[in-house]
């Protein structure tokens, strides 16, 4: 009997799911009655960067702390590689669990050498760990400093070397707790790239928490946005930044323009036009929630703005309140005629009217969300 020859990528197909390195089940945790930790889940696959992203005491902190094993959690799970290492009853001590932790008041030993540093945690023959801290000290670009004691390095300088001293055992798991919020805003952005290299290179799974959007934005593969102890939504920095839950998670990240109104018909009438809102029962608000960069300016003609479009709708009037210049674009604020409400509109370059010349505002229909009015 004639066999069927194996089909290309058969074997693939039946392989399992692949296993995350780090995932945590249900996880809470309260201080005084107050849930500060609030069911969380979520997942870390090797060499992937995860940003546990939201406002200062959120728990965040509380999160990686009970990851780290420096916490215990009231209710939930953590596994390691499909293993549990900790639950309510069961736990794994934080010194075996193989965990990198680097946070922003890292101290170096001020008496040990930058190698004695980054060789620290590490175990076995002499020349093996010699080896090892020369790879990282390498990959950091600072191996001539290696007999160097930390006092005579720049902040970046010790906070790479804190990072190849984290990273030094190969932890499976590497925690980051606000990492760069000691560095001044240039030196940050090449530390950035060059740790988030490091750590590729490294296969670690990586859960880095931030209050930064544009921290989380620039180092993240997946960003979980976190507010009042939960989880808001998960997804890669695109979705998160152009599909938001919700009217705070479009805030979280920029400015944003609301306009009010009320549902008819599955549709809400706006003085820029109407606005599909399905799902929404009639009679019910909701906000139109618009970035200042989404907005359209253009010149009043005699008291006549431009024409409705598909995509713009219909222009409302308005005039200059103030107009600021930020560098690579120029901030607009116009009181509408409509209500006296104030809109921003992000320009790039230098654009500058008087206050009180009047301007026709359109909304990028495609980038607008429409949420149900929650205040
Ligand atoms: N050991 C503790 N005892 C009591 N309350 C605590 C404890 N640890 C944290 N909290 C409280 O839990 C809440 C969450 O704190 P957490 O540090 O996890 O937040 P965060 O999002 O990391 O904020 P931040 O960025 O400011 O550190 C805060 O209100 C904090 O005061």
């Amino acid at each position: 009997m004639k066999h069927d020859a194996p089909r290309p990528g058969h074997d693939s197909a039946r392989k399992a799911p692949p296993v995350p390195r780090l995932e945590i089940r249900n996880l809470s945790r309260s201080f005084g009655g107050q849930l500060v930790v609030d069911n969380v889940s979520l997942k870390v696959m090797p060499g992937q960067v995860t940003c546990l992203l939201g406002p200062s005491g959120c728990g965040k902190s509380t999160t990686l702390r009970m990851i780290a094993g420096v916490e215990m959690q009231d209710a939930g799970e953590i596994h390691v590689d499909g293993n549990l290492i900790c639950d309510t009853v069961f736990r794994v001590p934080p010194e075996r669990r193989h965990i990198g932790l680097m946070f922003q008041d890292f101290a170096l030993f001020p008496h040990l050498t930058v190698g004695e540093n980054v060789g620290f945690g590490l175990k076995g023959a002499a020349e093996a760990k010699r080896a090892r801290v020369e790879e990282l000290l390498g990959k950091v670009g600072l191996l001539r400093f290696i007999d160097e004691y930390p006092y005579s390095l720049s902040g970046g300088e010790q906070q790479r070397v804190a990072l190849s001293r984290a990273l030094a055992p190969r932890p499976r798991i590497m925690l980051m707790d606000e990492p760069f919020s000691g560095l001044d805003n240039r030196l940050r952005d090449d530390i950035r790239d060059e740790t988030l290299d490091v750590l590729k290179a490294e296969d670690a799974a990586v859960l880095l928490v931030t209050h930064e959007p544009e921290e989380a934005m620039r180092m993240a593969d997946e960003i979980a946005l976190m507010r009042d102890g939960r989880i808001v939504q998960q997804g890669a920095p695109y979705n998160v930044y152009n599909a938001p839950a919700d009217k705070q998670s479009v805030a979280f990240f920029s400015d944003i323009n609301v306009i009010r109104g009320t549902v008819r018909g599955a549709l809400t009438e706006t003085p820029f036009g109407q606005f599909l809102a399905p799902g929404v029962p009639d009679g019910a608000e909701v906000d139109i929630v618009i970035r200042p960069q989404h907005i359209k300016l253009d010149l009043d003609r005699g008291g006549r703005g431009p024409s409705p479009t598909a995509q713009d709708g219909v222009a409302a009037r308005g005039e200059v309140v103030r107009a600021r210049f930020m560098g690579a674009e120029s901030l607009v604020e116009i009181r509408m005629d409509y209500d006296g409400s104030i809109l921003k509109a992000t320009v790039p370059n230098v654009f500058l009217p008087a206050p009180g010349k009047p301007l026709w505002l359109m909304i990028r229909r495609d980038r607008c969300f429409v949420f149900p009015a929650t205040d």
